[in-house]
């Protein structure tokens, strides 16, 4: 793979006999590039970087804790209060720094953050992605209504004044949205006002920015939903509605659609960000991943840390394979996917979410350089690998798969630049 200076993927030579032949094929002056190999004998190879299509960077303390709760509960008993202390900035600074740094080193080399309704502390997460080199969608959460008195947007007023400081301080520290763009975050339709909703709505029309919510996690959700907005039919159409439901929003969950607002999705071209260790975790359902992908709905995976409690996509990816058996425990065997769908959802599935396929997702030429290099035999393993395991790829993604972590990434790149990995580390 020859990647240019500016993180563009120049050229992509199959069974090239090595990399100074193919350089030069490519008009590549010796001395004018260096070469980064991966190493057969260690089960080394490159693997495009991963989409994390719904995390809440502020919950990051809060992984693994949801006890016995289901998803209101759990809002009110765990997250709104971790949420509230976002106000203080030093708690805003040590919490982004540290969940930033955890997902690089997982190779999340795009994420899509919800932060707090805070904007300073929102700017400040968008201002340390952008250092770290991560691409990031960041979202100031809007929730106006059916929220608590000492967590919320106190009007909508309050709540549009809030939500444009975070756009133009995003403006400001990355013009073009190279890597950092904010992203328009009604928190759900259960916490904005219909108006607030709307605004979002007609602002993302204005401005072409994407859109992220939650929708149709939980069933006690999506009657709450239905009875603080019946002007809509549905909980997508309450989204649809307001502006809301277009090729540029990520909707997190879809656990519990109707086949009315699959269709719907699909039409207005939405992708959805599926986060099958959040849905387990909070006894929430399985989302139908081939059933939404069967209708032309674009899916991703997402961590939803911290309802999800892991913040490695390649974990999620193997709990999305789970998810998926599970449903076919059912009695329908189409629900089941395999290791190389859940890796495409991680990847190409999570780039067509962010809208960004265009550019990321894999390795062609014309692409963005977002890249992991995985080590399998490596120090610290949490895989073995045998001799005889060396020629056999596809075994060894399937180990990586199911039994990998961070310490088999050894470097993660970003728009051409290493931002991470255990030998990043260990160079500092
Ligand atoms: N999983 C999840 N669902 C939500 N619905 C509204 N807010 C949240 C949240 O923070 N996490
Ligand atoms: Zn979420």
């Amino acid at each position: 793979v020859g990647v240019a200076e500016n993180g563009t993927i120049e050229f992509l030579d199959q069974n090239a006999s090595s990399a100074e032949a193919s350089a030069e094929r490519h008009s590549w002056p010796a001395g004018s590039y260096s070469v980064v190999a991966s190493d057969p004998s260690s089960a080394s190879f490159f693997f495009p970087g991963f989409f994390d299509t719904h995390i809440h960077a502020s919950q990051y303390p809060n992984v693994g804790l949801f006890g016995k709760t289901t998803l209101l509960d759990w809002l009110n008993s765990y997250t709104f209060p971790l949420e509230s202390s976002f106000s203080d900035l030093k708690v805003a600074d040590n919490v982004y720094s540290r969940v930033i740094a955890r997902t690089l080193g997982n190779g999340t080399t795009t994420a899509a953050y919800y932060a707090t309704v805070h904007a300073a502390g929102t700017n400040l997460l968008a201002d340390i992605a952008l250092k770290a080199g991560q691409r990031a969608f960041i979202g100031r959460c809007c929730m106006d209504a059916n929220s608590p008195d000492y967590y919320c947007d106190k009007n909508l007023e309050e709540a549009q004044k809030a939500t444009l400081e975070v756009l133009d301080h995003i403006k400001k520290i990355d013009p073009n949205h190279d890597i950092v763009s904010p992203i328009l975050t009604p928190r759900f339709a259960a916490s904005c006002s219909k108006e607030l909703l709307c605004w979002l709505g007609k602002l993302s029309t204005e401005t072409s920015l994407p859109v992220q919510t939650h929708i149709s996690e939980n069933l006690l959700e999506v009657e709450l939903v239905k009875s603080m907005h019946p002007f809509a039919a549905s909980y997508a159409g309450v989204y649809d509605k307001c502006g809301l439901l277009h090729d540029k929003t990520i909707l997190a969950h879809a656990v519990h659609l109707t086949d009315d607002e699959r269709l719907l999705i699909a039409k207005r071209g939405s992708g959805v960000a599926h986060c099958p260790a959040s849905n387990s975790a909070l006894t929430s359902g399985e989302t139908r991943v081939k059933w939404l992908l069967d209708a032309g709905v674009k899916v991703g995976l997402g961590t939803d840390v911290s309802g999800g409690f892991t913040p490695s996509i390649l974990h999620t990816a193997r709990q999305a394979l789970l998810v998926s058996r599970h449903l076919s425990m059912k009695g329908d065997e189409t629900h089941k996917l395999s290791i190389e769908e859940v890796l495409y959802l991680a990847t190409l599935g999570g780039a067509e979410v962010c809208g960004l396929a265009n550019k990321l997702g894999n390795f062609l030429p014309g692409k963005k350089w977002d890249a992991q290099l995985i080590t399998l035999d490596c120090k610290n393993s949490p895989v073995d690998i045998f001799p005889w395991e060396l020629e056999k790829h596809e075994d060894l993604v399937a180990k990586w798969l199911f039994n990998g972590d961070d310490r088999n990434v050894a470097k993660v790149w970003v728009d051409g630049k290493l931002v991470a990995g255990t030998a990043f580390i260990s160079f500092q």
